[in-house]
């Protein structure tokens, strides 16, 4: 049988775990802030921003939001960081991606005090994540990482392929499954568009992350019976629903769940889970700005 893998309840147990620390640093005379900025006009974008406010009342950390013009001059943006980054009540600084194309994406991600980059982006973080020292893992990544680990998936010797290569899921991912840790120890692949082979690749693969950004690019007759599926792919396709689209993943979810183990679905599979590592970052970021220990892993 099939394992479907459950996000939202995973992610629950996340967001429970917050919410203990929320409360001891409370104790400690410490709110958790996180501030988010939006700017864009994309429906998806206001969607996940409306979703991480909610996520943030729930277990009990301070939100702000800044939203910007999406035709506004770049500096409205990068000084908005400047002033969230003095700011002693937000712990947490997320700008939402994409920023529009007259915006210096590596500017803005420079931008935000490394303390207070929960999403990870910043090149400091993304160098301690690399050097085995990570301060904050990137949400998706280590969403992945708690889903695989609340399944009992081994990594230790697996053979893992990850599909995609960006800067946010495909690098990250790799990168944490190649780590020395209980948690890692994979033989990790990474495949992209310039891959030659990605079927001979997939077809010994224990765990398949597919971070491609295309709907349904694997399907089951690509998979190693067994294999654990991870779906980081969340697309919107047109569709004849109440909202006009369907959420399809980068995973014919159908064929897929015939041959693998265990598999995430789309939506309630790793979505939920970005979104409470979120929190968990955040949290962490408030224990470290006020020198309290924060007792999350
Ligand atoms: N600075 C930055 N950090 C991000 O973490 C970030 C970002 N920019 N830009 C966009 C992507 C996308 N992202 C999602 C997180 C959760 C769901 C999620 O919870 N999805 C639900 C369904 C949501 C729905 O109904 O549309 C699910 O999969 O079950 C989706 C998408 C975070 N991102």
């Amino acid at each position: 049988m099939t394992e479907i893998i459950d996000g939202e309840a995973v992610a629950a147990d996340v967001r429970d775990a917050v919410s203990e620390e929320v409360s001891r640093l409370s104790d400690a005379g410490v709110e958790p802030g996180l501030a988010t900025v939006l700017m864009s006009d994309d429906p998806a974008s206001e969607t996940y921003v409306s979703m991480k406010q909610r996520d943030c009342e729930e277990v009990g950390i301070e939100s702000f939001h800044v939203e910007i013009d999406a035709d506004a001059p770049a500096e409205e943006l990068y000084e908005t960081v400047d002033d969230l980054n003095e700011r002693d009540d937000v712990h947490g600084v997320l700008v939402q991606m994409p920023v529009p194309d007259h915006v210096d994406k590596r500017t803005v991600l420079r931008r935000i005090a490394p303390e207070k980059d929960v999403d990870g982006f910043h090149p400091e973080n993304v160098g301690r994540l690399v050097a085995g020292d990570a301060r904050f893992k990137p949400c998706t990544p280590h969403g992945v990482q708690k889903l695989l680990d609340a399944y009992d998936v081994e990594t230790e010797g697996a053979d893992a392929v990850v599909v995609g290569r960006s800067d946010i899921v495909g690098k990250p991912m790799a990168n944490l499954l190649i780590q020395k840790s209980p948690t890692g120890n994979a033989t990790t692949t990474v495949c992209h568009s310039r891959t030659e082979d990605l079927e001979g690749k997939l077809a010994d693969a224990d765990i398949v992350v597919v971070a491609a950004g295309i709907p349904e690019f694997v399907d089951g007759s690509m998979l190693k019976p067994g294999a654990t599926v991870i779906d980081v792919g969340i697309n919107r396709v047109d569709a004849d629903t109440e909202k006009g689209y369907e959420l399809v993943g980068d995973v014919d979810y159908e064929s897929a769940a015939d041959v693998a183990g265990a598999i995430t679905p789309v939506p309630g599979g790793v979505g939920p889970m970005t979104r409470a590592m979120l929190l968990f970052n955040t949290v962490r970021a408030a224990g470290i700005q006020h020198d309290v220990a924060v007792d999350l892993d």
